[in-house]
């Protein structure tokens, strides 16, 4: 199992953000995570990630306990938590940006070919030398995908990607789901369900803090404890 979470609680002043949440993820797996807004999805990666300190319970990745590991090492060990580790640099160029990524494990000439790899992979090969504060928001964070795929993480998180990208921007994050899948271990916190159901392996649905159910989109589609508690929020 590449990451294990046990007993993990985390309470802000009294309130239980997320209580008790245990969670498997398996190498290679796309696992989707889901639940209404305020069900403590980012609480919970931002355990995860080491970001937020847990008030209880443990986080172990490939074996090894990190739950009191700063983010950083967590980085090293081969988690990449795409939209807090990286921001971008808007007078860099785009190229730049993925070049200081890479910079974290390579070194020379690797640094170049790795970048325009990355940049190939989210689609974004033509803007490499513009500076990234001039492109869309959408292609925005596209370079904050390739930031973090560029750093060859076992564990890709990404927080909510698909927010704000245009149609097409989120066929073509579909399409580099699906090709990473098998490759990198993905966790990724998504609003919507077309895009949950077309790239998840298995989803997780947190509700109130709480793990409510785990299974294939299909599932969890069909799931009445879900739609109930979807339709609880409106
Ligand atoms: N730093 C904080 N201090 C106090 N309360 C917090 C803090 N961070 C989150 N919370 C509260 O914890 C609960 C879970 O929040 P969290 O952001 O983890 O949910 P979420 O599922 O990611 O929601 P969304 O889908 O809206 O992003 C919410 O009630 C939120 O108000």
């Amino acid at each position: 199992m590449l990451l294990k979470v046990r007993g993990l609680s985390k309470s802000f002043d009294g309130l239980q953000a997320v209580s008790g949440v245990d969670f498997d993820l398996p190498q290679g797996e796309v696992r989707a995570l889901i639940g209404p807004n305020g069900a403590g999805k980012t609480t919970l990666v931002g355990m995860i990630c080491g970001r937020i300190a847990p008030t209880s319970g443990t986080v172990t990745f490939d074996g090894e306990d990190i739950t009191r590991l700063p983010a950083h090492k967590r980085i090293l060990k081969g988690m990449a938590y795409t939209f807090q580790i990286t921001s971008i640099f808007p007078r860099l160029p785009v190229q730049e940006n993925v070049a200081l990524a890479a910079r974290r494990r390579l070194q020379g000439r690797a640094v170049e070919a790795a970048a325009a790899e990355a940049l190939g992979r989210v689609g974004l090969k033509a803007q490499a030398d513009e500076d990234a504060g001039n492109l869309s928001y959408g292609h925005q964070r596209l370079l904050e995908i390739a930031m973090g795929l560029v750093q060859a993480p076992r564990l890709l998180i990404l927080d909510e990607p698909t927010q704000g990208l245009s149609e097409g921007e989120i066929e073509a994050f579909k399409a580099l789901i699906r090709a990473l899948a098998g490759e990198t271990t993905i966790l990724l916190i998504e609003h919507n369900m077309k895009v949950v159901m077309e790239t998840a392996d298995t989803v997780s649905v947190l509700n109130f803090g709480e793990m409510l159910a785990e299974g294939t989109p299909q599932q969890i589609h069909e799931n009445a404890d879900v739609q109930a508690a979807y339709l609880g929020t409106g």
